[in-house]
């Protein structure tokens, strides 16, 4: 961690905590791999900090962590702890692989939290402040402590535990708005009072944690910016816990735009905005609202006749920022039916996928082809859905091979599976159901018997047209587990099949993770 005193202090410090606040959205669990790709990209767009998981909270967070911080190596990766031995210790250790380590360690410090939620007197929660901050400091020398509900503290005490916490070694000061409470004026107040009040706050980073309850993280961030914090901590399309957090996108795009006003800059290459979008939006299955800023489909479309006359005479008249200054561009390359192998790689690398493995990217190449023999025009955003679709897909036991549905008022509605089981294709199985959606999962659980429940189906169209491709995303829940899977396809059944085929992988490894005996279907 660059020191207080060299680092620059108009840089803002982007700590990403998708992989860890963001995966606190009620149902969006995110496995090893997934979490992988996602630390990829959050690096290559520089990122400052991840923030991989809370070591302590489960084997999986663990795991993430540690490979997290043995795959990154410019980005500092932190793993979250309370303030306990056990906590800390843990995080030490998932991070121990880690180039850059930080461990983030955090405590409430508000009256209701300390007295309802941790039982502890304020002395309690300064003396324990103090005794992990230290003991972090023993494992690394970057610690950031984090005082859980500070928007609604006791300013002295807050004070005290601040002053206290940077004494000990605390070199990050995260004050969290963690219920989102608090308005942009009163939060960036209390940025400015700590600031001035506390007096060694010159040798820690203060950062700010906004959660978005009353739809105003993205403001509070920013307000707390114009009062002296240099570190924004915030999720890939707003994920997290309830409302969610302050969404990256959005932070550093008014922080770029408005770079006349803020006078701060962040290390974020913006042209991977939409690509991190979009990978979390479909590991998730969390979609993004059409009319979400920077992200949402309809945040560069034009549509009425002022506004579009506006446009072609001059993009300014309208535009805040350019699409392509986000990673929107108009594609160099226009696939087809008529595109090779070579077309294909070249479009995978100007869209970012170039470190596919060859058997995804062969794979991949084949429903491409597929394809562009039943649809007119191939988008960027068909050929993304298909190379999302496949990416990590190449160790699953159990394959989608073919599916026929029978559909339509006249009944019954039936499908006809077809699986690859463990390399093995199993014989065709026919199932009835209530509509032709219900009869490929009856054909799913026939094919492959299994408990899980289906939790949420949902379909999104990945382009305009009625020849537009299907993105379905299915998450099935077994024992208190749950996974989200996805899959792509023109056909809505067969990508729902694809979907759910994925799901079941998913829930497969999460089996064997916990109970690495054989497995039968
Ligand atoms: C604002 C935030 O985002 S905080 C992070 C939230 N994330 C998570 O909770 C991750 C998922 N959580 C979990 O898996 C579990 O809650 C665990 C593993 C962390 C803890 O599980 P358990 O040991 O069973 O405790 P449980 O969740 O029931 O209660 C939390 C305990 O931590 C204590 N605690 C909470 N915060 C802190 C803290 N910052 N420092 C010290 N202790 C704390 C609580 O007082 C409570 O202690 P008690 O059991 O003595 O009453
Ligand atoms: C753990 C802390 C930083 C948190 O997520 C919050 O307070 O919202
Ligand atoms: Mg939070």
């Amino acid at each position: 961690m660059t020191s207080t005193a060299t680092r620059d202090p108009n840089q803002v410090i982007i700590f990403d905590t998708t992989l860890r606040d963001g995966e606190q959205a009620p149902g969006c669990s995110m496995n090893l791999e997934e979490k992988l790709r996602i630390a990829t990209v959050l690096e290559e767009m520089g990122v400052d900090v991840i923030e991989a998981g809370f070591p302590i909270a489960s084997n999986g967070d663990f795991e993430a962590v540690r490979e997290v911080g043995r795959l990154v190596k410019n980005s500092i990766v932190a793993g979250l702890a309370r303030t306990n031995r056990a906590d800390i210790e843990r995080a030490a250790e998932a991070l121990q692989f880690a180039e850059r380590r930080r461990i983030h360690t955090f405590i409430s410090t508000s009256p209701v939290h300390m007295r309802h939620m941790l039982k502890m007197t304020e002395e309690e929660v300064l003396a324990r402040t103090v005794e992990y901050v230290s003991l972090a400091r023993n494992h690394t020398d970057d610690v950031e402590w984090s005082a859980q509900d500070a928007s609604r503290s006791d300013i002295d005490f807050l004070c005290r535990c601040v002053e206290a916490a940077i004494k000990a070694g605390a070199t990050t000061i995260n004050i969290p708005d963690t219920v989102g409470y608090a308005m942009p004026q009163e939060y960036a107040a209390l940025f400015r009072t700590l600031i001035e009040r506390v007096p060694n706050s010159d040798k820690a980073v203060f950062s700010a944690h906004c959660h978005n309850d009353l739809g105003v993280a993205v403001a509070n961030s920013l307000a707390a910016i114009g009062a002296g914090a240099r570190q924004i901590e915030c999720t890939i399309n707003g994920l997290g816990e309830r409302a969610g957090n302050a969404s990256m996108e959005e932070v550093v795009m008014a922080i770029r735009t408005r770079h006349d006003l803020m006078k701060v800059h962040t290390g974020i290459k913006t042209e991977n905005i939409t690509r991190a979008s979009r990978l979390v939006s479909t590991i998730t299955g969390f979609q993004v609202q059409p009319n979400k800023a920077i992200v949402g489909a309809n945040a560069f479309a034009h549509e009425s006749g002022i506004h579009q006359d506006g446009m072609l005479k001059h993009a300014e008249t309208y535009e805040i920022m350019t699409p392509e200054s986000v990673g929107l561009h108009r594609s160099s390359l226009v696939m087809g039916k008529h595109s090779g192998r070579a077309a294909f790689r070249a479009k995978l690398k100007e869209l970012g996928y170039e470190d596919m493995g060859e058997n995804a990217i062969n794979d991949a190449f084949g429903r491409f082809k597929d394809l562009a023999d039943r649809k007119k025009d191939i988008y960027d955003e068909d050929v993304i859905a298909i190379l999302d679709d496949e990416a990590g897909r190449q160790h699953d036991r159990i394959r989608f091979l073919a599916l026929h549905v029978v559909a339509g008022s006249r009944g019954p509605q039936h499908a006809v599976l077809e699986l690859e089981v463990d390399g093995k294709p199993i014989p065709p199985v026919v199932a009835f159901g209530n509509g032709p959606v219900d009869a490929v999962f009856n054909a799913l659980k026939l094919a492959f018997p299994h408990e899980a429940r289906l939790q949420l189906y949902q379909v999104h169209a990945v382009t305009a047209g009625t020849d537009a491709q299907a993105e379905v995303t299915v998450r099935l829940e077994e024992q208190g587990k749950t996974v989200n899977g996805q899959g792509a396809d023109a056909d809505t059944l067969v990508a729902s099949a694809r979907a759910y085929v994925h799901a079941l992988n998913k829930l497969l490894t999460k089996r064997l993770k916990t109970a690495p005996v054989a497995l039968s279907a």
